[in-house]
């Protein structure tokens, strides 16, 4: 069997292999389809939707086997959205084909998305097909929007790459497909706009098993091609019968859930193309729930489990929350657990995305995604069980599986389910509600939004008391604020937009200081000594260390927690421009109390004594360097390296892709400002990019001189 699937794997430029493919592609879907014979699977209309519209009273909870929990993941433009919805219409649950172009698509449903013709949140779609529920979640391909991403990937079963088959592995589709690997998932691929001139199907195949180092099987050629099709189905059709093609099926199942091969089918949603196939391929080669292995799962039974992982603020009925229920049943009016919040609250109603609408269920099971009302606490993120003793009857059942004895929030945290990797923000700035009185509105629509989107972070500015927003790029800044406009009627003011340095310090230094206060009645004395070194790590690390000296004996828990917020507190503003700080290690000395001093007085000793010693170590500014790809027609290609070594990149490859050619570089995020409409001024609007933080490097002295001058407000 293995021995005939590589035949997909070989040279596809042959035709005798092609007509291997074909005639398996070609059996695989007649097996699929139950239709016996060619004339069947050539009358088989791929241009329309079968039947009339389905009737939404069939939604049901179906078997686990039957669900699939797809994500559709890519590069930006490559045709997710308009895939989604070719889907949509396909299956039957809706009558109009949307499209991106028109600013009408189901998926992406906020003001923003369909203005801006781009995906911004992941949103949930149900729907069924040949007995299948699919439940299929789009991601987003923005750079500035990966933890959208990272959080959808955590709940889905199976994947869908699509790509642009004139642009084949782009930057994005790359670091999705590292966060699918992270996360296990098997996946199928789509070639999306094979009628794009450019469109190359070796060209795609090519960097598929060069950029994603996987074996792609390719399984559709003969449905793009009538010509062939037409000679595999009758002038060739005598010589079919060679192989079950129910083995195939099964083999190519086996492969893709293994991940050991990853099936290709190609198409152009535009035109309407190659979408039947492609959900074949989901219900046929892409795993069911109760295929997954989740850990965890045998800690809970048959209770509930299930994952939050998104939330959006609708108007009329409050926040709404999608689940993916891994255990037991959800049932509406009824009380669930928030494990990582710790609260009990209700569940007022029970939603399915379905196709464009949101119907009420009176349950759902394991395996689905379901959309809920009622929950006001929960964020992206929570895990939710049935109730407070639920989770502590899996958190026993936990620690005895590990055969140890537990502590009761060690045994908490197992329950927890795998969080998501949030990247620290790289941009901030100032946002000012139109007047003092809408403060309180501008920290609702915050709250709000930042339950939503766990990589939006929300300070206020120690100094001046205003409120800074903290975001994974421009556009998600420029969008929040949008969104604070729209949706919750703000006007609010932006500062300009500032990146986020760190701070380091490059020699070691000591400090002593001692607080001697009193306050009222009571006599606070406190003295301390403690040395700053760097800490010589190959990991960057942006908390704090704290050593104690071997002259220290234990600290009780309560001054040991006093301590680590002093130097927390240090840790949060560096002694230069007052960025946070990393790789710094704290060793205290010396520690003396006087009984009765308080909590917050040694705190605050501790802080001062570390901002002296920072004060007189050698200090080092470290500013964000981004990973910039940039794809340009060659003509162009001049100016925009010219540009960059203006801006202080340093080129690292220049890729051929086609008549293009593809940049890749690192440039430090201070020079990025505006590049957009840079770039389209330099290539008239050509060229496109895709910009990723790659690390935080030292500014060269000069340049650092002159932004901590500009900092203090001096020339
Ligand atoms: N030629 C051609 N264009 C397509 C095809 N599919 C989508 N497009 C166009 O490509 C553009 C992007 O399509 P979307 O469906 O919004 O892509 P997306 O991947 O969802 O984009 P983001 O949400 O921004 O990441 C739109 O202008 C579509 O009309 C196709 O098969 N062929």
């Amino acid at each position: 069997m293995l021995a005939v699937l590589k035949k997909f794997t070989v040279n596809i430029y042959e035709r005798s292999y092609l007509y291997n493919e074909c005639k398996q592609c070609w059996r695989v879907r007649s097996v699929h389809l139950g239709r016996k014979n060619h004339q069947d699977f050539r009358k088989r209309d791929y241009s329309s939707p079968s039947g009339a519209i389905k009737s939404l009273r069939s939604v049901l909870s179906p078997p686990v086997s039957k669900i699939r929990n797809i994500g559709i993941m890519a590069h930006i433009d490559a045709g997710k959205t308009t895939t989604t919805e070719r889907m949509l219409y396909y299956s039957g649950y809706t009558r109009t084909l949307g499209d991106v172009d028109d600013g009408d698509t189901v998926t992406d449903f906020m003001a923003e998305e369909r203005e801006r013709g781009i995906t911004i949140q992941s949103a949930a779609v149900t729907f069924d097909w040949n007995d299948h529920r699919i439940n299929l979640i789009d991601t987003p391909g923005h750079v500035d929007f990966t933890v959208e991403v990272e959080r959808s990937l955590r709940v889905l079963d199976g994947a869908v790459a699509v790509f642009d088959a004139s642009a084949g592995v782009e930057a994005q589709t790359l670091t999705v497909w590292r966060q699918a690997n992270k996360h296990q998932i098997p996946r199928i691929c789509f070639l999306n706009k094979m009628d794009k001139t450019g469109a190359s199907l070796s060209y795609c195949i090519d960097s598929i098993k060069q950029k994603l180092k996987v074996t792609p099987l390719l399984l559709q050629v003969a449905d793009l091609d009538d010509e062939f099709a037409e000679l595999v189905l009758e002038d060739y059709s005598e010589n079919l019968d060679s192989l079950p093609a129910g083995k195939f099926q099964a083999a190519i199942r086996r492969l893709t859930l293994a991940q050991r091969a990853v099936p290709v089918l190609c198409g152009s949603a535009l035109k309407n193309k190659g979408i039947q196939p492609l959900l074949d391929a989901i219900t046929m080669y892409l795993p069911a729930p109760n295929e997954c292995y989740h850990d965890f799962l045998q800690w809970y039974g048959n209770d509930l489990c299930a994952l939050a992982f998104k939330v959006i603020h609708d108007k009329q009925r409050g926040s709404l929350v999608f689940l993916r229920i891994y255990s037991g049943t959800m049932k509406p009016q009824s009380a669930v657990h928030n494990i990582n919040r710790n609260c009990t609250e209700r569940m007022s109603r029970l939603l399915l995305p379905f196709a464009d609408q949101n119907i009420e269920i009176p349950s759902l099971t394991e395996g689905n995604i379901a959309l809920s009302v009622g929950l006001k606490q929960t964020a992206t993120g929570d895990t939710i069980v049935t109730s407070r003793a639920s989770a502590m009857a899996a958190a026993q059942r936990a620690g005895r599986a590990d055969g140890m004895k537990l502590g009761a929030s060690k045994e908490s945290e197992s329950l927890i389910l795998a969080g998501i990797d949030i990247p620290e923000p790289v941009f901030f700035c100032t946002i000012e509600p139109p007047s003092l009185a809408r403060q309180p509105d501008l920290e609702y629509a915050l709250s709000c939004l930042q339950r939503e989107d766990p990589s939006l972070k929300v300070k206020t500015d120690p100094d001046s008391g205003q409120t800074i927003l903290c975001g994974m790029g421009e556009l998600h800044i420029e969008i929040v604020h949008d969104r604070i406009k729209r949706e919750y009627k703000l006007e609010t003011y932006l500062g300009p937009l500032q990146i986020a340095y760190r701070e380091t310090i490059i020699s070691s230094a000591s400090a002593a200081d001692t607080l001697d206060r009193t306050v009222g009645d009571a006599h606070h004395l406190v003295s301390v000594k403690l040395d700053v070194s760097p800490l010589l790590a190959e990991a960057t690390v942006t908390t704090s260390v704290i050593e104690y000296a071997q002259n220290i004996a234990e600290l009780p828990k309560d001054l040991q927690k006093a301590v680590d917020n002093g130097i927390h507190t240090s840790y949060l503003q560096g002694p230069l421009i007052g960025f946070p700080l990393q790789n710094v290690v704290v060793t205290i000395q010396l520690l003396t109390i006087q009984p009765g001093t308080s909590m917050t007085m040694l705190s605050a000793c501790v802080s001062r004594c570390m901002y002296k010693a920072l004060k007189k170590a050698e200090k080092q500014l470290l500013e964000p360097v981004m990973k910039l790809e940039i794809t340009v027609h060659e003509d162009h290609l001049n100016t925009v390296l010219g540009d960059l070594a203006q801006r202080r990149g340093s080129i690292h490859e220049i890729q051929s892709r086609q008549d293009d050619k593809v940049v890749v570089a690192s440039v430090p995020l201070a020079e990025m400002m505006g590049y957009s409409t840079v770039l389209r001024t330099l290539t008239s609007g050509s060229a496109t990019f895709t910009l990723e933080l790659s690390s935080y490097e030292a500014m060269n002295p000069q340049h650092q001189a002159k932004l901590v001058n500009k900092m203090s407000g001096l020339p």
